[in-house]
Order: structure tokens, then C-alpha cells, then sequence
């Protein structure tokens, strides 16, 4: 078995976005990202803690808006018009999950799609879907880079994706398509899951359940990417994997934290670097 070391690729990434970032500086832009956090979700203030540690190292012009948890829909909404019109910010990002308040669905549709660095606006999404991707969701982005520098070949092995969210599971099982994957996207109304993920050669596992998948649903040899991010009983850090149980019948896969975590954060910060970049054209 091999760890997909997601951390150290993050950081590896990061020096050579440093300097991709100074060259553009030179040439007159500073990329910018800003994230807009509405109430005090703790899980959220260490995900934007991480980011804007990261966009700072990298040279961005960094910003977090802070807002009060009854702040109205109709504030958010103005707030994301003034940033969309603001030449400093080259990515928006306003974290999820919203209050209940607030559609998100309406926020979403607010952000300009060339300043949507999460990929979520349905612009975006459709230009992924349709083989044509501009801005895309960070983290099945992220995770294609480990495949990619893992050497793992995607093209024609059985792919098994479980989770359908539109911000992980959906963008992951249409990346690992368009890398010409068969792939199954399961979901909480599966039958047969564990028989089911079995037949894959790449499993990736985005549900939300700590330890939810055992060596039963793991075929010897599986490349396993676990993006969970679960507190187990203690308040520590688990993913979806029960990593000991699976790690050693797994060719590959990655640890919760230091896997999938970190990419997304690089993802996020070379797609702002792109939208940057793309204001010079
Ligand atoms: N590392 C990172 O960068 C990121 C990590 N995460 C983490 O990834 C996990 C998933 O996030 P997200 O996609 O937003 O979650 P959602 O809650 O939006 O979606 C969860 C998905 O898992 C499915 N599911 C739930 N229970 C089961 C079950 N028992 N069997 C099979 N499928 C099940 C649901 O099915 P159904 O549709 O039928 O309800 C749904 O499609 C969370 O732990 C989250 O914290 C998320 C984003 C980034
Ligand atoms: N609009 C929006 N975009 C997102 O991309 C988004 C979001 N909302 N809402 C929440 C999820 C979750 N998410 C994570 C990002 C980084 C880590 C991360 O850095 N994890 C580290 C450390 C985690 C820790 O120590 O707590 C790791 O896994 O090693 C985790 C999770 C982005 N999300």
C-alpha cells in the first residue's frame, strides 16, 4: 500500500504557484481572493482559517468577510454584486452550508460564473458536464491531480463514486468520465453497496459517515480516496474510510487529514490564479 500524500503535493504545488504568482504581479496583477463565511460554523472557520493561510503564502490579496448568522439574503446578495464589480477580487467564495435563511441556490446564481472559483455557479457546471470546463469544484479537481501524479491511468478501469453532491460526487464521476472511466455514482438508496463498490478499481468515498467504508466494500488492489471529513466521538479528525481496516488491501490511498483536504485548498488558489491571469487577455 502507498499513501497519496495530499499534503506534501499541496505544498509542493505551492512553491510553483509562488512563482507563477510573482510573474504576474510583475506584469500588473495580484490575484485576489475573497470568502465570505455567514455565521459561526466551527467546521468552517478551520476550512477559511486554511484557506487564507494559503492564499497569503501565495502572494494573493486575501480577504474573509464575516457575517453575522442572521444576516439577510437580500444583504448577501448586494454584497456579492459589490464583489463581482470589484476589479481586485479575481475569486468569490462563499462558504457552505448557508443558514437555512438563505437559498443557496440564489446565492450561487449571484456570483459572477468568471469569478466563481468554487466551480458551483450552474454555468460552470454545465460547461464541465458538456466537456468544456472553465471554473471547476476544487476538490474532484484536487483529486484528479493525486491520480494523475500517482501515476494511476483512469482510462477504461471501473470508477465507483459514492456521494451525488453537486460539489463533490456529480464534478468527480464526470472528471473521471471525461478521463474515459466507467463509472457508477451510488447514493444513500444503493442496494448492494458494498457488493457494488467492489468491482472498483477506483473508489472514491464522499457520504459524511465516519469509518462508513470497511475492508468489505474494497476490492484487493483499489486506488480508495477518501474526502470525509467526520469528528469521531473524541472530536478527532476521520474520514469515511476505516483506514486501518482498508489501507492494507488498497494499492493506494489517501489519509484523513493530509489527503484530499490540502489539495482542494491548492485547486482553489490555482484556479484564482487562472482568473487572474485570464485579465491580462
Ligand atoms: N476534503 C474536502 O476538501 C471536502 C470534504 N468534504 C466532506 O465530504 C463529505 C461529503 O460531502 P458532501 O458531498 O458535501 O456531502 P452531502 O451531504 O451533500 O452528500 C452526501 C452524499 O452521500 C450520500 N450518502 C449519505 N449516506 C449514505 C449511505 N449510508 N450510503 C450511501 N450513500 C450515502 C448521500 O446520498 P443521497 O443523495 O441519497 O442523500 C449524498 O449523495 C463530508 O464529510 C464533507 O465534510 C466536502 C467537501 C470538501
Ligand atoms: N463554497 C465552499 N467551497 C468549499 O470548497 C467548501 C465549502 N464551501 N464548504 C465546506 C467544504 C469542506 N472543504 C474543505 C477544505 C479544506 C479542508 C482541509 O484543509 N483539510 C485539512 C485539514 C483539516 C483540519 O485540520 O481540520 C486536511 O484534510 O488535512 C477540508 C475541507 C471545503 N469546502
Amino acid at each position: 500500500m502507498t499513501l497519496i500524500d495530499g499534503k506534501a503535493l499541496a505544498d509542493k504545488m505551492a512553491v510553483a504557484l509562488k512563482t507563477k504568482v510573482d510573474a504576474l504581479k510583475t506584469a500588473g496583477v495580484t490575484p485576489g481572493l475573497v470568502v465570505v463565511l455567514v455565521g459561526e460554523n466551527p467546521a468552517s472557520q478551520v476550512y477559511v482559517r486554511n484557506k487564507e493561510r494559503r492564499a497569503t503564502a501565495a502572494g494573493f490579496n486575501s480577504e474573509v468577510i464575516r457575517l453575522a448568522e442572521d444576516t439577510s439574503e437580500a444583504d448577501l446578495l448586494s454584497l456579492i454584486d459589490k464583489l463581482n464589480a470589484d476589479e481586485k477580487w479575481h475569486g468569490i467564495l462563499v462558504q457552505l452550508p448557508l443558514p437555512a435563511h438563505i437559498s443557496e441556490e440564489k446565492v450561487l446564481l449571484e456570483i459572477s460564473p468568471d469569478k466563481d472559483v468554487d466551480g458551483f455557479h450552474p454555468i460552470n457546471m454545465g460547461r464541465l458536464w458538456s466537456g468544456n470546463p472553465l471554473m471547476i469544484p476544487s476538490t474532484p479537481a484536487g483529486i484528479m491531480v493525486m491520480l494523475e501524479e500517482y501515476g494511476v491511468d483512469v482510462s477504461g478501469k471501473t470508477a465507483v463514486v459514492i456521494g451525488r453532491s453537486n460539489i463533490v460526487g456529480k464534478p468527480m464521476a464526470q472528471m473521471l468520465l471525461d478521463k474515459n472511466a466507467t463509472v457508477t455514482i451510488a447514493h444513500s438508496k444503493t442496494k448492494n453497496l458494498p457488493e457494488l463498490a467492489k468491482t472498483a478499481d477506483i473508489l472514491v468515498v464522499a457520504i459524511g459517515r465516519g469509518n462508513f467504508v470497511t475492508a468489505d466494500f474494497v476490492k484487493p488492489g483499489a486506488v480508495v480516496i477518501d474526502v470525509g471529513m467526520n469528528r469521531d466521538d473524541n472530536g478527532k479528525l476521520i474520514g469515511d474510510v476505516k483506514f486501518d481496516e482498508v489501507a492494507p488491501i488498497a494499492s493506494l490511498i489517501t489519509p484523513v487529514p493530509g489527503g484530499v483536504g490540502p489539495m482542494t485548498i491548492t485547486m482553489l488558489m490555482e484556479q484564482t490564479y487562472e482568473a487572474a491571469k485570464r485579465q491580462l487577455d
